[in-house]
């Protein structure tokens, strides 16, 4: 077999992270919190109109992600389920209910603190409406390129499987979204079916 492409494939890929990394810290607070604005409303705006099980996921902002709690606690007034991500043993993940005052726990590998609860595997996104993905980049094919663990494509593969999946759609800042060909996408990144920007929802051609 030859891993020369697979290593250089690596190689690219994590300084295309590093590269992500950086442009997203180099935002001012001013364009993060505008940008954000924008873009909770319009995910709100899809989710009053198109929610079925008023239920979704989403992450839990860490570092410089796209500041969303506002957002999360908007939705969990107006009722809606929010279930966010708990990592676990193997770059797996469960998702556990999100509620504004529920008990926290730093995650054991990531330095993301995760709320204690009831694990739900992928069998729950059968009643959920949308799973928010989080992303440092997508091309307009829907690629992604996440953190770089594979929790989301291991777990993407099996909610696919589900007899009615719920929409997958990625939350990134408007430079993020960027052209086929950007970042390498493999046989194994499982590709969103639409992104929201501050500029809405864009949907891709599957
Ligand atoms: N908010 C949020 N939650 C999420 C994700 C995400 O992207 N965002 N994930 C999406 O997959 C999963 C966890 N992702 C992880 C992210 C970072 C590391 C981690 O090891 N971070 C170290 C080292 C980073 C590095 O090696 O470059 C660190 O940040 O110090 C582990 C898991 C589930 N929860
Ligand atoms: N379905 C899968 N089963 C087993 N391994 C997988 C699967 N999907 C991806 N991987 C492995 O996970 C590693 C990381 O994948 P990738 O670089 O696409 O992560 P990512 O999508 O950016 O990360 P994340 O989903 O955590 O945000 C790859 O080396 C790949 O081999």
């Amino acid at each position: 077999m030859d891993t020369s492409a697979t290593f250089s494939s690596d190689q690219h890929k994590h300084e295309l992270r590093l590269a992500a990394r950086a442009a997203r810290k180099n935002l001012t607070a001013p364009v993060r919190e505008s940008q954000m604005q924008a873009t909770s409303a319009h995910i709100a705006e899809w989710l009053r109109a198109n929610a079925e099980f008023k239920a979704f996921t989403a992450v839990l902002p860490y570092s410089s992600e796209p500041p969303l709690l506002p957002f999360l606690q908007e939705m969990h007034a107006e009722g809606f389920r929010i279930l966010v991500p708990v990592t676990e043993p193997d770059r797996r993940m469960s998702f556990v209910e999100w509620t504004p005052g529920v008990a926290m726990e730093r995650s054991p590998v990531a330095p993301i603190d995760e709320p204690v609860g009831e694990r739900l595997d992928f069998t729950e996104m059968g009643r959920v409406d949308v799973m928010l993905i989080p992303a440092q980049l997508i091309d307009t094919s829907g690629g992604r390129m996440g953190q770089g663990g594979g929790y989301y494509d291991r777990f993407l593969e099996k909610v696919r499987s589900l007899p009615s999946p719920p929409k997958l759609y990625a939350v990134v800042f408007d430079h993020e979204l960027v052209a086929p060909g950007m970042f390498p996408v493999e046989a194994f990144d499982q590709r969103v079916d639409g992104v929201f920007t501050s500029a809405g929802l864009t949907r891709f051609d599957r």
